[in-house]
């Protein structure tokens, strides 16, 4: 089973690496690699499995973070109606997404990242995704809310992006604009 010792942490070079396509339909290995991510989120999200093997209460993972640098990610995490979802995707993407953004107040962490990083990190609210399943076959999805960040949180390890690229340097708390929103620009040379 994989546990914490599995996952490389920020400054291994593989998290800053561009994942490699799967090749469909998936290898038996690839197949038995995304389980593997997949049992990793349910044992760390069992109190008891959590403590006695003293994992974090993942959400979400993608390969990389086991130092596998292809595309694939998985999911685990109640919807709005409380339901259980589980995704597992290999050679995910976004094909269209809101102009709208949204963010998570508390700010995000990652399994790969030991340290709170402090700051808004501007997401897409809503996003339409294709991916395929763990049997190769093709998905065609709309995310939004929780499970729309932690689709891209998590396709952002695949093009080697950490959640804390994407927040404000100046101004960690800035809030996005909402779209239509005029923004001024200076036009220096006027
Ligand atoms: C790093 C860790 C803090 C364990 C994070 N969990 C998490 O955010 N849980 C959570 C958040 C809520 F807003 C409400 C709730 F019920 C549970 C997580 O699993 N990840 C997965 C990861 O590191 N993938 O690479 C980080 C999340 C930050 C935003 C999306 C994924
Ligand atoms: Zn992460």
């Amino acid at each position: 089973m994989l546990t914490m010792d599995d996952i490389i942490r920020e400054g291994h070079p593989t998290l800053r690496k561009t994942a490699e396509p799967v090749d469909l339909p998936p290898s038996q290995e690839d197949q038995n690699t995304l389980n593997d991510m997949m049992q990793f989120l349910v044992h760390s999200q069992d109190p008891e499995t959590a403590e006695k093997y003293s994992l974090r209460p993942g959400v979400g993972l993608a390969a990389p973070q086991i130092n596998v640098s292809k595309r694939m990610l998985v999911m685990r995490t109640t919807d709005q109606n409380d339901e259980i979802i589980e995704y597992a995707f290999f050679n995910p993407k976004i094909i269209s997404h809101s102009a709208e953004t949204t963010y998570l107040d508390s700010g995000e962490g990652c399994l790969s990242v030991d340290r709170n990083v402090e700051g808004i990190v501007p997401r897409y609210a809503r996003i339409k995704i294709e991916a395929y399943d763990a049997d190769g076959n093709k998905v065609v999805k709309r995310l939004r809310g929780f499970l729309s960040i932690v689709f891209q949180h998590e396709l952002d390890h695949l093009n080697g992006i950490m959640f804390y690229d994407r927040i404000e340097g100046d101004d960690p708390y800035k809030k996005p604009l909402p779209p239509g929103e005029i923004i001024k620009v200076n036009n220096d040379d006027g």
